[in-house]
């Protein structure tokens, strides 16, 4: 919208100003632009409007120099005498004054005399029309600037209004009774509200749940959880109650809702961009090549995906891609470390609970994780360490696809893929009795298994080139390569913390590196020395040689159940004769099938 900043747009009031002054005054009036464009008249110049003034003349004199100008003689005036309508002029007098405001000519006003008793007129009032003239040019540029102010108002209005319509958090404004004054489309949209059930309406009939803060307890509640209800229709999130004071007095608030499942949905739309795909996955070896087919395979059904790897091989990057090549990449992706949360909170984090549920249970109940992921794709991470009563509650879900939370009266039937990674292993765990069997089989349909860094070595040049450039961006550094000892050192290290290490390690360097190559000297020393390094680096508890058979056997046995001459397999696999097979299952009391 253009600011309509010209007397054009103000014309017809012009033309009324016009005809008072003549009706009082008996003169003719006309008023000129600043294009000297004629937008009001009486007598003879009303059928010029809409003429412009073309060449010298007392009005331009005017508009240009800011000036007022009365002419009661025009044979004596030297702006007649310049004035290029001077042959054919038939006025016998004129007074002309500037229509300006803020320093700018907006247009002339002017009287001009005819006839010699209008003539008589001017001249016996000269002082007195100038100044009445003047006045009138005021009153005209005073109307202009209402209108400019009204429109620009108005453009302010329309900025706000558009701005607040295109938030993507619902908004309302209300009075300090609770009478709703404003509110956005989004606000209509989540609360399922049609504009006949809002405006003017008090607030907390509108939402209930804001009547305990708005009128009881505002500064516990003046932000919280939400849980609303309207024939059917639910929703959860989260409001803030903020106070519009003017001058230190309360004048009314604004509250705004976050609809907790469109967040999320916003966030990973947000994230597109950043989206992690197969093909942005580096990694050019054959076994990298293959894990990225059958990751892809596996985006394309719906079965879960146990990914297995040590830490650090990107079991999540991988679970994110495989999300992100699904049908469900435009919802959510939530993943939940199951090992980073106690396992009494955890329950709750993944299937939430219902308002009242139990003790110090928050108001309107908490959504979980699996709540959240409708539609979209959990991933479990570190799976291997949930306990036994939440792997319980898991395949419960799995096979139900139905949920059953804390307090709650009824199930919610959910839609998630389920995505799971762990370093652990999970066959050991279940012969030893410590995770689940029937959720390992449930949890395993399509398994991926990720190598460490160190059994694709081919692929460490380009993560090491990947890496250089991520961290030279983030640290404001210009490294960018490593010399070729540095390589050889990497491409010989162990990597045990895989590409996690690798980052830290090439972030490091660049930190310590002075050049744009990272030499010997800025790596950290423990990648130096390899071998000796294999040796501190490893700290697990050292085991007694009979565990260690024991639990190979327990591995073999396992890996082999399920075919008709296991026996003989296990002891070819383990290298020896089935009748030494028999007596160590003895001695270590293993049963078997
Ligand atoms: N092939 C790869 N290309 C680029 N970056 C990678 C690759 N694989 C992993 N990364 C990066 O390495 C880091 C570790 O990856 P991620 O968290 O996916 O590993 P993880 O196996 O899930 O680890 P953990 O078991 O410790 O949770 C992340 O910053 C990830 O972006």
């Amino acid at each position: 919208m253009i600011i309509m900043n010209s007397l054009e747009y103000i014309k017809e009031d012009i033309q009324n100003i016009a005809e008072a002054i003549l009706s009082v005054l008996n003169i003719d009036v006309t008023i000129v632009d600043e294009n000297l464009i004629r937008i009001a008249g009486t007598g003879r110049y009303l059928r010029k409007i809409g003429e412009r003034l073309d060449g010298y003349s007392a009005f331009k004199k005017s508009l240009e120099e800011q000036i007022s100008i009365i002419i009661d003689d025009p044979h004596a005036s030297n702006i007649c005498k310049e004035c290029d309508h001077k042959t054919y002029c038939k006025e016998h007098a004129e007074v002309c004054c500037p229509i300006t405001l803020d320093g700018y000519s907006y247009g002339v006003i002017g009287l001009i005399a005819f006839t010699e008793s209008q003539k008589e007129i001017i001249r016996e009032n000269r002082d007195g029309l100038l100044n009445f003239l003047g006045k009138m040019a005021d009153l005209i540029s005073n109307k202009l600037k209402a209108q400019i102010n009204t429109e620009e108002l108005e453009l302010e209005k329309k900025k706000l209004e558009t701005l607040i319509d295109s938030m993507d958090r619902a908004i309302v404004s209300v009075e300090t009774n609770g009478k709703i004054d404003k509110y956005n489309s989004k606000f209509k949209e989540i609360f399922n509200l049609n504009d006949s059930e809002v405006e003017g309406k008090s607030v907390v009939k509108v939402l209930s749940f804001i009547n305990e803060p708005l009128n009881k307890d505002f500064k516990r509640y003046k932000s919280g959880m939400f849980f609303y209800r309207k024939d059917g229709y639910e929703i959860k999130g989260i409001y803030n109650i903020n106070k519009i004071s003017v001058k230190d007095k309360l004048k009314g608030y604004v509250i705004d809702f976050i609809d907790k499942r469109e967040a999320i949905k916003n966030y990973n739309r947000i994230n597109k961009d950043y989206k992690i795909v197969l093909d942005n996955i580096i990694g050019e070896s054959n076994i990298i090549k293959a894990i990225k087919n059958e990751s892809y395979i596996a985006s394309k059904s719906s079965s879960t995906v146990l990914i297995t790897g040590e830490s650090g091989t990107g079991k999540e990057l991988f679970a994110r891609a495989i999300h992100n090549h699904s049908d469900r990449a435009d919802n959510p992706f939530i993943a939940v470390n199951c090992a980073a949360i106690p396992d009494n909170l955890l329950e709750s984090e993944l299937f939430g609970y219902e308002e009242g549920a139990f003790t110090g249970a928050k108001k309107g109940g908490k959504l979980g994780k699996f709540e959240l992921a409708h539609k979209g794709t959990i991933f479990l991470d570190e799976i291997g360490d949930m306990s036994l009563h939440l792997q319980a509650k898991l395949l419960r879900v799995l096979q139900e696809r139905e949920l059953d939370k804390i307090g709650g009266k009824s199930n919610i039937s959910i839609d998630v893929r389920i995505i799971s990674a762990t370093n652990k292993d999970l066959e050991d765990m279940v012969s030893k009795g410590i995770f689940r069997e029937d959720l390992y089989y449930r949890l395993n349909v399509i398994p991926i298994h990720l190598p460490s860094l160190k059994e694709r070595r081919e692929d460490i040049p380009l993560l090491i080139d990947y890496t250089i450039k991520e961290y030279s961006n983030k640290l404001g550094k210009n490294v960018d390569h490593v010399d070729k000892d540095v390589l050889k050192v990497m491409m010989d290290y162990r990597w045990p913390g895989n590409i996690r290490e690798l980052q830290n390690i090439i972030e490091y360097s660049i930190n310590m590196s002075s050049s744009s190559v990272i030499t010997l000297d800025s790596i950290p020393q423990k990648i130096k020395s390899t071998n000796i390094n294999e040796l501190i680096d490893d700290n697990r508890e050292i085991r007694t040689l009979e565990d260690l058979e024991k639990q190979e056997i327990i591995r073999a046995l396992n890996k082999f159940k399920n075919f008709k001459k296991d026996k003989e397999l296990v002891a070819k696999a383990l290298g020896i004769s089935r009748a030494t097979l028999y007596r160590k299952l003895e001695k270590y009391n293993i049963v078997s099938k």
